[in-house]
């Protein structure tokens, strides 16, 4: 995240962050808990990473120095990707992880809702995108969880922006024309979170852009309820 702050213990319960061990372990991306057994992330995270066994899901952390050989993670049982994926910049960039268990919900470790497609058309004011990624472009993960508010923006704008892309109706914009807060590498998967009449939604899955926090380059985030019924679908 660029621009962002600290965030606090338990501010953003259902952000999770994604490991995956070959010969080391790394944070790869961020993810949400969107019930006891289902993390939703993008699909670009898993491609070519979809053996289940080599993921780590870790819940209830603030800051990635809390994760170490004893610290607890749950074991991922399915991957489903959105079978029309390609590319992150080409959209459908969603994906699910199954839980080998359920997880019990704990203050530190609870879900966020998914908006429902009649939600497609709420104006949100109130939105955060979160993560562990990069502060600038040539950066590193951090250890703290960051969190930075960010404007929602028009197809319309988007496509202004993005003129060499095609801006379809399953993705949403959000950044500041001049720059200075968006997410980066390592905070794609996470949440873009908005809080409506005293409830949180699960908005967007960060997925690409042009840079990190350039001006006029805004974030593109995943559109989550123009998949809902793919969601409901796969998880019930
Ligand atoms: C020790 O462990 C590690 O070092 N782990 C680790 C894990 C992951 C990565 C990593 N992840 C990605 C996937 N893309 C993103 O995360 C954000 C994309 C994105 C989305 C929005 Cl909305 C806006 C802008 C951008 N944007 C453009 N340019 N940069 N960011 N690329 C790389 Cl590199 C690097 C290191």
């Amino acid at each position: 995240i660029v621009g962002g702050t600290d965030s606090s213990p338990g501010e953003w319960p259902w952000q999770v962050s994604l490991h995956v061990k070959l010969s080391r372990q790394r944070h790869l991306c961020g993810g949400s808990i969107i019930s006891n057994q289902w993390i939703l992330t993008a699909a670009h995270c898993v491609m070519s990473l979809e053996n289940p066994n080599i993921w780590r899901v870790y819940a209830g952390i603030l800051k990635q120095s809390e994760i170490n050989e004893d610290t607890p993670f749950f074991k991922v049982e399915e991957i489903i990707v959105h079978p029309q994926y390609k590319y992150a910049q080409t959209g459908y960039d969603i994906a699910l992880m199954k839980l080998d268990k359920p997880m019990n919900f704990t203050d530190l470790q609870l879900p966020i809702c998914l908006p429902s497609k009649e939600d497609a058309n709420i104006l949100y004011t109130d939105c955060w995108v979160i993560g562990w990624g990069y502060r600038k472009e040539k950066g590193r993960v951090e250890d703290i969880l960051q969190k930075a508010t960010v404007p929602l923006m028009s197809k319309e704008e988007c496509q202004a922006r993005y003129r060499k892309r095609r801006i379809g109706d399953k993705v949403i914009c959000a950044g500041y024309d001049e720059g200075g807060r968006d997410a980066c590498k390592g905070d794609s998967g996470g949440p873009l979170s908005c809080k409506h009449e005293e409830v949180w939604y699960l908005v967007g899955i960060t997925s690409w852009g042009e840079g990190c926090a350039r001006p006029r380059q805004p974030g593109v985030y995943t559109k989550v309820a123009e998949y809902s019924d793919w969601i409901l679908e796969k998880t019930t």
